[in-house]
């Protein structure tokens, strides 16, 4: 069932407005500083927490990035001893999946009496968790739209499914939400008839594509945008997230030069046929551009492979085409149109969607919650081309699913697939934020905020050069486990002479030993990877081919190794090392 956010509530309306006002905008305050976060805390979702008495704010937090910390310790401690017998306001029932309740208990020891949810957690397995444990506790919990209803908690609500919406649309439909933005001219036109395209909007809108561009985890566009505009599709807001960029060509016929080939700052992605141009697909390898094959290229298949990328929130910011064939697949969830005051007229100027074989007006497709928005002398036009979703279905289990299609085999219960943080053995991950207190080499001691900032810094550690040193201190102060991993791989790419020798081989022992500290000082961490004795345990990443089981299971596996040698060593089996077996192997 979908959600419509104009029509969420269809049973009458319990009117207690005007005590919910205050609640309402408290809720909506803490969507509002959850969505500072946009873009940084992906795959995860934006947390807001508001502490107040009455009309007073006492406290906010937000969680700025997965593996910082969480919005709800940040708010209590902002608030300090006025903590006592307030009221918490959460946009999102925090999820806690790694079992330490961080967000719970800073509520409780805070001794806030009163906590009021906007939505409960998306996921099925995180659902209602924190919800029952904080009643358990004795605090009164009250969730919108259940507890509380009206016509102020039904727009506070609104703000609360706003600024999950990619995350609510992918754990309902196993895609990553898409926003289709273009530019157009007054006329309708998005370049004039000779293809040239820049520029339609104004400075202002453009700095707005900057800030969208930063809230998304990939911006995709399809080859002839980038013969005919040569794009960089970075986000130059400042300080922004950049995006991957992915570029859709069947023809795989690419300038040889183009500005998306420069991947020293973010990375690019050509999506291209299956065996499409190999000397081509060889000379953007060694630009450190990747190219995926696909059988049959199309927005659905490219979709299912940015879902499995673990990729969030997706901008089409592509031409009147490839926008076509994408509305026409059902993935496009948004759209954002800058409406310049300009006429440029031709009957051959493209305009933002090419053929969707609709004949009457009657088939159009209409926008719902649609706002409009002056910036300079443009009008922005947003609206949803599809509901918001509800969070009832979320993730079938397996059974469901194989109920629904028969062709789907639930993985052998033998093996246990992790990869999501947020998955049930989330925690194995390497993003999971559990930080590590490790010797530093000289006798003393460093924290690492997680098993990926140690790894990726490692890269770099023990390198005679204060570029090197540099590399280390800025991939352990990134922000996130994401964050690092980025930082670390693009360094890498940048300075490959720094990287420490024999990398290749040392990194098995590297990733050994902040596995083997992760697992041995989180109790209830060693407890799960002892409680899966008997099973054998992938890392179930599509294109990590080394770390990962890969997409068939034609990946290495060497974490799910590690994990599993680990295993036997903490239960006392006797276990072939996993760096010893690599190296006579080679
Ligand atoms: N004002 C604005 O906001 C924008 C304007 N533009 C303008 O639009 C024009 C380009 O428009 P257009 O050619 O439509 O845009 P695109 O290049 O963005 O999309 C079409 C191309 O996408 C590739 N493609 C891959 N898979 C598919 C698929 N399944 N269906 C359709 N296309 C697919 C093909 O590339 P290939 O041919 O390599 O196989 C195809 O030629 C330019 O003049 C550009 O300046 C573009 C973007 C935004
Ligand atoms: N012409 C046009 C747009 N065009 C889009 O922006 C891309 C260029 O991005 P960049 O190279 O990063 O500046 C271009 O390829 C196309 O996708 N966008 C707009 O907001 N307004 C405009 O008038």
């Amino acid at each position: 069932m979908a959600f419509s956010l104009m029509g969420a509530f269809k049973s009458p309306i319990i009117c207690k407005d005007n005590n919910h006002s205050l609640e309402a905008h408290h809720i909506r305050r803490a969507a509002e500083i959850a969505d500072k976060s946009a873009g940084f805390t992906s795959p995860h979702p934006n947390f807001g927490c508001v502490i107040a008495k009455g009309a007073n704010i006492l406290g906010e937090g937000f969680l700025y990035a997965q593996g910082t910390k969480c919005a709800e310790l940040q708010a209590v401690e902002a608030a300090g001893e006025f903590s006592r017998g307030a009221t918490a306001y959460l946009n999102m029932e925090p999820g806690d999946c790694h079992g330490d309740q961080t967000a719970v208990s800073a509520l409780i020891k805070a001794g806030i009496s009163r906590v009021v949810v906007g939505i409960r957690h998306p996921l099925k397995h995180l659902r209602g968790g924190a919800i029952r444990s904080l009643r358990s506790e004795g605090v009164q919990v009250d969730v919108l739209g259940e507890d509380l209803q009206s016509k102020f908690i039904e727009e506070a609500l609104k703000s609360c499914f706003l600024v999950n919406a990619p995350l609510l649309y992918r754990a309902a439909s196993r895609a990553p939400f898409s926003v289709l933005k273009y530019a157009m001219t007054l006329d309708g036109k998005i370049a004039a008839s000779s293809g040239h395209a820049w520029w339609i909007s104004s400075k202002e809108s453009r700095h707005r594509v900057f800030e969208i561009r930063g809230r998304s985890d990939a911006i995709i566009v399809g080859g002839n945008t980038v013969r005919r505009d040569d794009p960089r599709l970075t986000a130059r807001h400042g300080g922004g997230h950049l995006p991957v960029r992915i570029v859709m060509s069947q023809t795989f016929n690419l300038p040889k030069d183009a500005n998306l080939w420069d991947v020293s700052e973010v990375r690019t992605i050509v999506a291209t046929q299956r065996g499409a141009r190999k000397s081509f697909q060889k000379l953007l390898a060694s630009k450190g551009v990747e190219v995926v094959e696909f059988d049959i290229l199309n927005p659905r298949d490219v979709m299912e492979y940015c879902y499995d990328r673990g990729y969030l929130s997706i901008l089409w910011e592509c031409g009147g085409t490839l926008a076509a064939s994408a509305i026409s697949s059902g993935f496009i969830h948004k759209v954002c149109a800058f409406v310049a005051p300009k006429i440029i007229g031709g009957v051959k100027a493209p305009s933002p969607v090419g053929e969707l074989g609709m004949v009457e007006m009657s088939q159009a497709l209409n926008l719902i919650d649609v706002s409009f928005e002056q910036i300079g002398p443009d009008m922005l036009i947003s609206g949803f081309l599809q509901p918001i979703p509800d969070l009832t279905p979320v993730i079938p289990s397996a059974n469901e699913t194989s109920a629904i299609d028969p062709s789907f085999t639930p993985y052998e219960a033998s093996i246990i697939f992790f990869y999501k943080t947020w998955d049930p053995y989330g925690a194995f991950s390497n993003f999971s934020p559990h930080p590590l207190r490790m010797p530093d080499g000289n006798g003393g001691y460093l924290t690492w905020p997680s098993v990926e900032h140690y790894y990726q810094a490692h890269k770099f550690v023990g390198v005679n050069d204060p570029l090197a040193r540099d590399c280390v201190e800025q991939i352990k102060s990134a922000k996130s486990p994401e964050e690092a991993a980025r930082v670390g791989r693009t360094l890498q790419r940048r300075h490959p002479n720094l990287v420490t020798s024999a990398w290749e081989t040392a990194k098995i022992d590297v990733m050994y030993r902040a596995l083997k500290c992760k697992f041995s000082i989180y109790p209830h961490l060693n407890s799960m990877l002892l409680s899966t004795e008997g099973s054998v345990l992938v890392e179930a990443s599509p294109h990590d081919l080394f770390w990962g089981g890969g997409r068939e299971g034609e990946g290495l596996n060497y974490l799910g190794r590690l994990l599993m040698q680990l295993r036997s060593e903490f239960l006392g089996e006797p276990s072939t090392s996993v760096s010893r077996m690599m190296i006579e192997k080679q």
